[in-house]
């Protein structure tokens, strides 16, 4: 945990990222999530991303990346990333299974690292929002402290904390009691920080950017299955998986664009009533 990852700016003095999220894969490539085949979705998202040919200097992966506590399932998320020509950092989400996924992953030389520092301007703090079991999040007081030791040690560095879960009402009134459950804690933390200013999340499979006390909260389309925004009750969208791209400039301002599968091949189970 404590271990730190150094990236230089690959390119100029910009950085460029890739979100990936909620992959959800199964032990078994033909296995699906309401109606979506998740192994297959997620490859056709890295065939897309490879098309873009776009520059970047890492991927970070926000957690939900198996959803059947399998070695198999981290094995296929490797075989993907590992398509990819760069590093990649996670965190776990609520289906994670940490047993299987940390060795699997450290295994086939996937970073563990929670605190990168990017350039000379940027840092990612990667936070463990899991709470083994249930659907929604919460961050110890161990994660906490750890994040206040982190952002204490570069606090001049413009910097993107990452965790799985939403620390603000999303809208969808059922995903919002999935939420984190303590997000007056986190908040209580990051004011000490004034450049900890944007945060990056998954969990909640679809594109999100609203302001969260002065702060931005940004959350990403899972490569499988997508949930339709501003619903009271369990509601699947039938908008295509996707990704996300970020670049850092050196002053601080963040660019965003999230990008999306042209082809509807990937339509979900619309009468599904949730998993
Ligand atoms: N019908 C449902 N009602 C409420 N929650 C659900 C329903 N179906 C699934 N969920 C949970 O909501 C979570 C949202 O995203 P996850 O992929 O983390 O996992 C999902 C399930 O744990
Ligand atoms: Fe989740």
């Amino acid at each position: 945990m404590d271990s730190l990852l150094t990236l230089p700016a690959q390119d100029g003095s910009d950085i460029r990222i890739l979100q990936i999220t909620d992959t959800h894969l199964f032990a078994g490539k033909h296995q699906s999530l309401l109606g979506v085949n998740t192994w297959s979705s997620f490859d056709a998202v890295l065939d897309a991303i490879e098309v873009q040919q776009r520059q970047y200097d890492l991927i970070i992966a926000t957690g939900d990346l198996a959803q059947d506590h399998t070695v198999e399932a981290y094995q296929h998320f490797v075989a993907g990333i590992n398509r990819l020509p760069k590093p990649c950092v996670w965190l776990p989400g609520n289906h994670d299974f940490q047993p299987a996924m940390v060795d699997t992953l450290a295994d086939a030389g996937i970073k563990s690292d929670k605190h990168v520092l990017l350039g000379d301007h940027w840092q990612l703090v990667l936070l463990d929002s899991q709470v083994f079991g249930v659907p929604h999040g919460m961050l110890s007081e161990y994660q906490l402290e750890w994040l206040h030791t982190a952002l204490s040690k570069y606090p001049e560095r413009h910097t993107l904390v990452l965790l799985h879960h939403h620390p603000l009402a999303s809208g969808c009134t059922w995903l919002d009691q999935h939420s984190l459950r303590n997000p007056h804690q986190l908040e209580a933390v990051l004011q000490h920080f004034p450049r900890a200013r944007n945060l990056v999340c998954g969990h909640i499979h679809q594109e999100l950017d609203l302001d969260w006390h002065g702060r931005r909260v940004m959350a990403s389309p899972s490569t499988c299955v997508q949930f339709k925004p501003h619903c009271t009750n369990f509601t699947i969208d039938t908008l295509a998986p996707g990704w996300r791209w970020f670049t850092l400039q050196p002053d601080g301002t963040l660019q965003t664009e999230v990008n999306r599968l042209q082809s509807d091949m990937f339509r979900p189970d619309l009468d599904s009533e949730g998993y």
